[in-house]
């Protein structure tokens, strides 16, 4: 079955996910749609000192937002923030220094952030594949940490303050590459069978899918989308898929483009007219499982996924030294 589906999906990124999916898809959007103002609405996007989600920054900073910058390196979030200042005009760029693989620095920033700035629109967009397994200071498996369990406690903890504003929405960066994986609660840090790395994370971005509708579900006031970027050219797929690099780099996608969907989402009043818990690609929502590939989860697995992440992420609320590790 496994074989079915890299093959299906395969195909069907070639056709669509590639520059030339972009360039076909791209001829039924509306530039209408981007022709908005957002000045004092607020948005927070993680990971975005490179790639999609510096894309996504300028872009909305060109339409006036306020923009958060969560960053991991001080250095290089710095200059992104620099770049984005420079070419966009927009002053209100604002910087803070955040690991989205630790629950606590997480929960502690969100705490601050809560008390001194107001929210509009949060996108989950840092990411990660780590490819050999790897776990970070609390004993958490690096890529479960960053794209599953840092997206979930980043989002809850910021819930109280996006259901403060009008038009509130949260945009999840996840991955076609989902498509190939069931829902998997079993082994969430993934240590009992043969690491792989690529699998894993399609793994993590299924659960950010299921993450998006169960959200979509309980917090009816805020719009939840979650969308596939495409293949694009961007540090982490030269770093983290170098053959998948050198076999595809004609064929990539612009950052800008891969961003697209993400502002789509972000900014304009088509996106938010549709239901919350969609996951989209190139401003459409599509199917979130491949014919016949059966990635259905079996009822309750979702519900379960939740209450799972809402363990991990409690435990690592308190600040006290004796936290406990979890393996
Ligand atoms: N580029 C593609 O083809 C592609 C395809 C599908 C999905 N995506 C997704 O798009 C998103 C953006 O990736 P990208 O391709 O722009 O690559 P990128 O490497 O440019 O961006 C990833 C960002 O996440 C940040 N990040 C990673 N771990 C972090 C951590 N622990 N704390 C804080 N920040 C962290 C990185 O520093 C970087 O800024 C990711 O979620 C990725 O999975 C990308």
């Amino acid at each position: 079955m496994s074989w079915y589906r890299n093959v299906v999906w395969f195909v069907k990124g070639l056709r669509e996910y590639t520059r030339s999916g972009y360039e076909t898809a791209s001829k039924h959007f509306d530039p209408a749609d981007l022709e908005v103002d957002v000045a004092g609405r607020s948005f927070l996007i993680t990971g975005s000192n490179s790639g999609i989600g510096k894309a996504a920054a300028k872009e909305i900073a060109r339409r006036g937002g306020t923009v958060h910058l969560v960053c991991r390196n001080k250095e290089r979030a710095e200059d992104a923030k620099g770049e984005i200042v420079t070419e966009t005009g927009n002053q209100n760029i604002f910087l803070h220094i955040v690991d989205i693989s630790n629950p606590k620095e997480i929960w502690k920033f969100a705490e601050k952030f809560k008390n001194e700035h107001k929210l509009n629109v949060l996108i989950n967009n840092a990411g990660c594949m780590v490819n050999n397994r790897e776990l970070t200071e609390d004993g958490l498996e690096k890529n479960f940490a960053t794209n599953t369990l840092g997206t979930y406690v980043l989002t809850t903890a910021l819930l109280p303050l996006l259901e403060k504003e009008a038009d509130a929405r949260v945009v999840t960066v996840s991955s076609g590459g989902m498509l190939v994986q069931k829902l998997n609660i079993s082994d969430l840090q993934s240590g009992s069978e043969t690491f792989d790395g690529t699998m894993v994370y399609a793994q993590n971005k299924r659960q950010q899918v299921v993450l998006t509708e169960q959200w979509a579900k309980t917090h009816r006031s805020i719009h939840f989308s979650v969308m596939h970027p495409g293949w694009a050219d961007t540090p982490a797929v030269r770093s983290s898929m170098p053959d998948f690099y050198q076999k595809m780099k004609n064929s990539l996608r612009t950052e800008a483009q891969g961003a697209d969907t993400v502002v789509w989402l972000a900014v304009s009043s088509e996106a938010a007219k549709l239901p919350s818990g969609l996951f989209f690609q190139d401003r459409q929502p599509v199917p979130t499982h491949l014919p016949l590939a059966r990635t259905h989860s079996p009822p309750g697995d979702e519900e379960k996924l939740m209450e799972v992440l809402e363990e991990f992420s409690q435990k690592f609320k308190s600040t006290s030294p004796g936290s406990p590790q979890c393996h």
